[in-house]
């Protein structure tokens, strides 16, 4: 796969990423080494991104990746995803048909050498694959037809675990031929000679095996990858390394990865150019003997493993246990592997990144250079093992640079990214990582002495004794992050992120239950609880009753829940309908309407209309069953991961889902200060429009079913000043993926209860959550002035025309309206004499009072 851009010219520096995907997840694995002019090896680190979020949003890429990439944006962050996944998948779902990527309104192509997009696609992938393993299509076909056969045309069990079954079979029927003395098969289909690159293996005892003894290097000439071939590193187990990563997000993780890590640190993870420059650099250890003939990785080197090994063993496909080696990709000053490395057969991605800067140089690294200057260079193998080195060469030009302690890179990356990578932000993407990592490794290497010196303890590497400020400056003017908004007072915590470091936090304190803010009746009480009304018999759980108990009753004798908690889906359907296609028996009026009355209290105007809900009833304290009762879904609070985030659309903050939500989840309560509708119309008064994010909510759902309500008794909900999570919920015209249904669970008259936002389909992670507030914006009477509407649905009901001002629309309309004065306007300017004489100065007069008044409209 090629993704081709300018490339930098001096890599003096580099750092070296090594990104390992695996199909159930994309573990990222940081290992940076470092080789400065005649400094060394400084390698480090070594940091496991829990990339459950990263697959989840990787594996969800749309079909055909046709994005505008962006800084800032996730599309490179995703497409590297997408393409980390797709090889560890080894030609799997994830595969993209040519995609196009954007960026600054040119197209760059990214090729990707596996095109495969062909009608028999399975049988191409699997022929792909063991391409990868230089074994012939020819080859492979009889072997395919015989497994498909014995497994009944069962692809599945054959695409297993990187086709591991169509490998074995492969090499046992090789076996079986060679054993048989029939004939003499090399491995290869190649000009009948043993494939160039080497399968190493390593057995369940660590032991290395290879299939090739020549040992033959690959140089980036013999790189060149014949179209759809893969060729290949090595192969490990998913299963070992996965073992071995346990995805960890904590430096103290970080830490007991060490181990592993010094291993690598202590060897020369250094290219083989570096080496034959600096030769005093590359210790022995780890190294294969002749570093110029052999070119090596630094492995993750286990017990058992040698270079005798690694030279001697023979393939043993269908024995070992397969573990991990990761080496380097060294790049030349031109950006192309020059020292490949020993037999890691890739494809490079080359991608000096800076050229994606452009769009926002605010958060590109500061000193007074254009300190990100780097080069990626990605090398994968087809079965997993995906490197990219990043090579910087800013941090040379700077007089002051000191090599920064690599851990304190590492533990700053850590803290300025990689926290965010557990909620994976759309909003981030490689480029940003990577870019941070040679910002932060500038200004540590900038201020490594100054900030040792300071510390404590000199000789200590220690995390403390950090330089912090150019990290922290940075933060503070890239983005902001808080790990939990609720305080604690939720069952889960909820991120609030601003990655633009733009944004003003909200100001609102944080309330998990309403709560009544003054005249507001809220009547809760035991007694007003008929028997009736609970289930006071039951016990456990009332959902496994072979009859529902009473408190079913209000939703037809049937519980709104199903056991695993969600909406049940006929619930849902007749709730949805009720909201999407209203129906005249679908609105109750009022005799007198609270809301018509907070308005004008003398001479209300009629009733509008409230439409009518459907109630869920939830078992509550009188009812026999415990906590644990099915029936007790919103009491119980917040479940889902969800998370604050700044929208881009121009609607404020909105929130969004950080994992998968099926369709009927109960996401939480739109939570607020308990007002009467009259302090409502009071309080919108006094702030006359000034707190440009509230929504209040009306609770009206029954208000038809009473007489007259009384004004302490016609409430609603707002979470201006004090709400929960729910407040930062945007709306949507129509197609938003939250319903919201009333429940009552305390009160039985319903004046009051609880309004529960539930996802009416499934939403997938890190979709914003939107609620369709109902909103009328052709009502200009409502004592809450709508918004100009950002939804973004087709289904906008919104007409006013968007990005056109408030005021130009008032000048459109006052002109509209004034049709007849624009005639006479026309008339007075065509003809000026008639229409002086017929009008005298009136016309004039009120021409220029209009113009006056259309002048004085602030733009
Ligand atoms: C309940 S709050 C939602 C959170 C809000 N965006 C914030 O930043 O706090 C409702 C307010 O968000 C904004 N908003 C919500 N949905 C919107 C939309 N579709 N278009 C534009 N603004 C929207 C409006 O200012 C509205 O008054």
């Amino acid at each position: 796969m090629t993704l081709e851009f300018p490339l930098q010219k001096r890599p003096d520096c580099v750092f070296s990423l090594a990104l390992l995907a695996r199909p159930e997840r994309v573990f990222f694995l940081l290992l940076s080494s470092c080789v400065v002019q005649g400094k060394g090896n400084l390698l480090s680190s070594v940091h496991h991104i829990s990339a459950h979020h990263f697959s989840l949003s990787c594996l969800k890429l749309p079909e055909k990746l046709i994005v505008p990439i962006k800084y800032n944006d996730n599309v490179i962050f995703a497409l590297f995803c997408s393409v980390i996944t797709s090889l560890s998948m080894n030609l799997s779902n994830m595969l993209y048909d040519d995609p196009i990527l954007l960026y600054a309104g040119k197209k760059l192509h990214v090729n990707y050498f596996w095109d495969i997009m062909a009608p028999n696609r399975k049988v191409i992938k699997a022929y792909n694959a063991m391409r990868s393993l230089g074994i012939s299509d020819d080859e492979v076909k009889p072997v395919l037809k015989k497994l498909l056969k014995l497994y009944d045309g069962k692809w599945e069990l054959i695409e297993e675990d990187n086709y591991r079954t169509l490998i074995d079979t492969y090499f046992e029927s090789k076996e079986d031929k060679q054993a048989e003395g029939k004939r003499k098969t090399p491995i290869s289909h190649h000009d009948g000679e043993r494939p160039k690159q080497k399968l190493h293996l390593v057995d369940g005892d660590g032991q290395v095996s290879s299939t090739d003894n020549s040992r033959q290097e690959l140089s980036v000439e013999d790189t060149e990858i014949p179209p759809k071939t893969f060729r290949q590193e090595m192969i490990k187990s998913s299963r070992t390394s996965m073992e071995d990563m346990k995805p960890t997000t904590s430096s103290q993780a970080l830490q007991t990865r060490l181990t592993d890590v010094e291993r690598i640190s202590s060897l020369p993870c250094m290219a083989a150019r570096d080496r034959k420059l600096y030769p005093e650099n590359a210790p022995s250890a780890g190294y294969c003997e002749d570093p110029t003939d052999e070119p090596c990785n630094p492995h993750i080197r286990r017990k058992n493993i040698s270079s005798d090994h690694y030279q001697k063993e023979h393939m043993k496909p269908r024995t070992e246990k397969l573990k991990l080696h990761l080496g380097p990709v060294s790049t030349s000053s031109d950006g192309s592997s020059d020292a490949p490395n020993g037999n890691l057969c890739t494809k490079s991605l080359s991608v000096p990144y800076q050229n994606m800067h452009k769009e926002d140089d605010s958060s590109a690294c500061n000193n007074n250079t254009r300190a990100c200057k780097g080069n990626i260079n990605i090398a994968s193998s087809p079965l997993g093992e995906v490197k990219i080195s990043l090579n910087y060469d800013a941090a040379l030009g700077q007089p002051n640079f000191h090599v920064p302690d690599m851990d304190a890179v590492m533990k700053s990356m850590e803290e300025k990214h990689l926290r965010f990578y557990k909620t994976f932000v759309p909003q981030s993407s490689m480029v940003k990582l990577l870019d941070d990592l040679c910002e932060i490794y500038l200004n540590l290497g900038l201020n490594s002495n100054q900030k040792r010196s300071n510390c404590k303890n000199a000789n200590s590497h220690n995390a403390a004794c950090l330089p912090q400020q150019g990290v922290a400056d940075d933060e503070k003017n890239s983005f902001r992050f808080l790990s939990d908004i609720t305080k604690g007072s939720e069952n889960v915590k909820i991120s609030l992120l601003d990655d633009t470091g733009s944004e003003e936090l909200p100001k609102f304190n944080y309330i998990p239950y309403n709560i009544i803010y003054q005249s507001a009746n809220v009547n809760i009480s035991l007694a007003r609880i008929a028997d009736e009304g609970c289930c006071a018999d039951c016990s456990g759980d009332c959902l496994s009753l072979s009859f529902p108990c009473a408190c079913a009753q209000e939703t037809g004798g049937e519980f709104a829940y199903t056991p695993q908690g969600l909406l049940k889906e006929e619930f849902l359907t007749v709730c949805m309908s009720m909201i999407m296609e209203p129906q005249d028996n679908h609105f109750v009026y009022c005799q007198e309407c609270p809301l018509e009355r907070s308005k004008n209290d003398k001479m209300p105007e009629p009733c509008k209309g409230h439409m009518v809900r459907k109630f869920i009833k939830e078992c509550w304290r009188k009812c026999g069953c415990g906590m644990q009762c099915g029936n007790r879904v919103v009491q119980r609070g917040l479940r889902c991961k969800l998370q604050v985030f700044l929208t881009r659309e121009g609607k404020g903050w909105g929130l969004r889902t950080l994992e998968d939500l099926p369709k009927g989840s109960f996401v939480c309560e739109y939570v607020g200060e308990i007002l009467t509708n009259t302090e409502l119309y009071e309080r919108t008064l006094q702030n006359s429009g000034n707190d440009r994010h509230t929504y209040p909510v009306t609770l009206d759902a029954d208000w038809g079913s009473e007489g007259v309500l009384k004004d302490e008794e016609a409430l609603c909900l707002d979470a201006t000043y004090n709400g929960n999570v729910a407040r930062f919920i945007n709306h949507r015209c129509s197609d938003a993926n939250l319903i919201d249904i009333p429940v009552e669970v305390e009160t039985p008259d319903r004046h009051y209860y609880h309004l529960a936002l539930f996802t009416n389909r499934n939403v997938n992670a890190y979709e914003e959550l939107t609620w369709d507030y109902g909103i009328d914006f052709d009502d200009h009477d409502h004592p809450i002035k709508a918004f100009q509407c950002c939804c973004g649905s087709a289904l906008c009901r919104d007409k006013k025309p968007k990005g056109q001002s408030d005021n130009l629309v008032l000048i459109s309309a006052i002109l509209c309206q004034n049709l007849t004065f624009i005639l006479y306007v026309l008339l007075f300017i065509a003809f000026p004499r008639y229409s002086a004489s017929q009008s005298g100065c009136m016309y004039g007069f009120k021409l220029k009072e209009w113009e006056i008044k259309i002048l004085h409209v602030p733009f």
